[in-house]
């Protein structure tokens, strides 16, 4: 059997983001990344500093743990990372978890294509913004959205661009006006990942979702969108596992 390395498995909380914001779901998170955004909040996965937690686990490792720590109390697990996109064989899970009737979305960048992004649920594709210090390979996001065109599945798939500044929001104009017909959601930059107290955090967030709000309601560009913090960090500030 095939093993996928994984850095946590948690839940049941719910999705803070995106398409399913407030969906009650499990998190698988995968180890590995092929992107190092400046601001990414969740850089243990790829920068070395937890790679003593890494586990090697095949699709039935993985269903195993979730039954064990989220019981009969979910029927949605969300894989994310780390690129889970790197792992080819991640349709074994997706199988396992859609013949148990539990739903699956994936967090991905929008860098790898994967035959099974055809069997996702939710499907989140996340391009990156300048202040990221990425560089969107646009060939391969347009193959990609492409293909799930083709593959009937756009009413499962949606665009999340992160937004920290203005420069920002004009490459979220640039990702809404070539892909209009996909759901766009802009969601607010956490620039505070040291902070350890959920309220202070959650006070700055929010007053940046207001910054954030009112530059979308200036914009003549970003019309058909929705605009979303991080409930989880709002909730529980920058702590793991929730
Ligand atoms: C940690 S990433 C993992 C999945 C995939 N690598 C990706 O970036 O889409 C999950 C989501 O968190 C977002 N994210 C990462 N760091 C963030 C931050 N500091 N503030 C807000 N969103 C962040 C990413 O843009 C992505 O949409
Ligand atoms: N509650 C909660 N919602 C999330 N949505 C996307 C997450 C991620 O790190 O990919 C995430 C996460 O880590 N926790
Ligand atoms: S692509 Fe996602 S996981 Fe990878 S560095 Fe960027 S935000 Fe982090
Ligand atoms: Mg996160």
């Amino acid at each position: 059997m095939n093993k996928f390395p994984v850095l946590e498995i948690f839940g049941p909380t719910i999705q803070g983001e995106g398409m399913v914001v407030g969906r009650k779901t499990m998190f698988v998170r995968t180890a590995g990344c092929d992107y190092s955004c400046s601001w990414c909040d969740s850089a243990f996965t790829w920068d070395g500093s937890a790679k003593d937690e890494i586990e090697r686990l095949t699709a039935e490792d993985i269903f195993a743990r979730l039954k064990e720590i989220g019981g009969n109390q979910f029927d949605h697990v969300t894989v994310s990372g780390g690129n889970p996109a790197l792992l080819k064989k991640l349709h074994e899970l997706i199988d396992l978890l859609h013949e148990a009737g539990i739903e699956v979305a994936l967090e991905t960048q929008g860098s790898r294509w994967q035959e099974w992004f055809t069997d996702i649920d939710d499907l989140t594709i996340s391009p990156k913004p300048p202040s990221s210090k990425m560089l969107t390979d646009w060939g391969i996001l347009d193959d990609i959205v492409a293909r799930l065109r083709e593959g009937d599945r756009l009413s499962h798939t949606s665009l999340k661009v992160v937004i920290f500044n203005d420069e920002d929001l004009a490459y979220a104009e640039k990702v809404h006006e070539r892909y209009p017909n996909l759901p766009f959601y802009l969601q607010v930059g956490n620039d505070e990942l040291e902070e350890n107290q959920a309220p202070n955090l959650a006070q700055h967030l929010l007053d940046r979702y207001e910054w954030l709000i009112n530059r979308v309601v200036e914009s003549s560009k970003l019309n058909k969108v929705r605009v979303l913090p991080q409930v989880h960090a709002l909730v529980w500030g920058n702590k793991r596992g929730v």
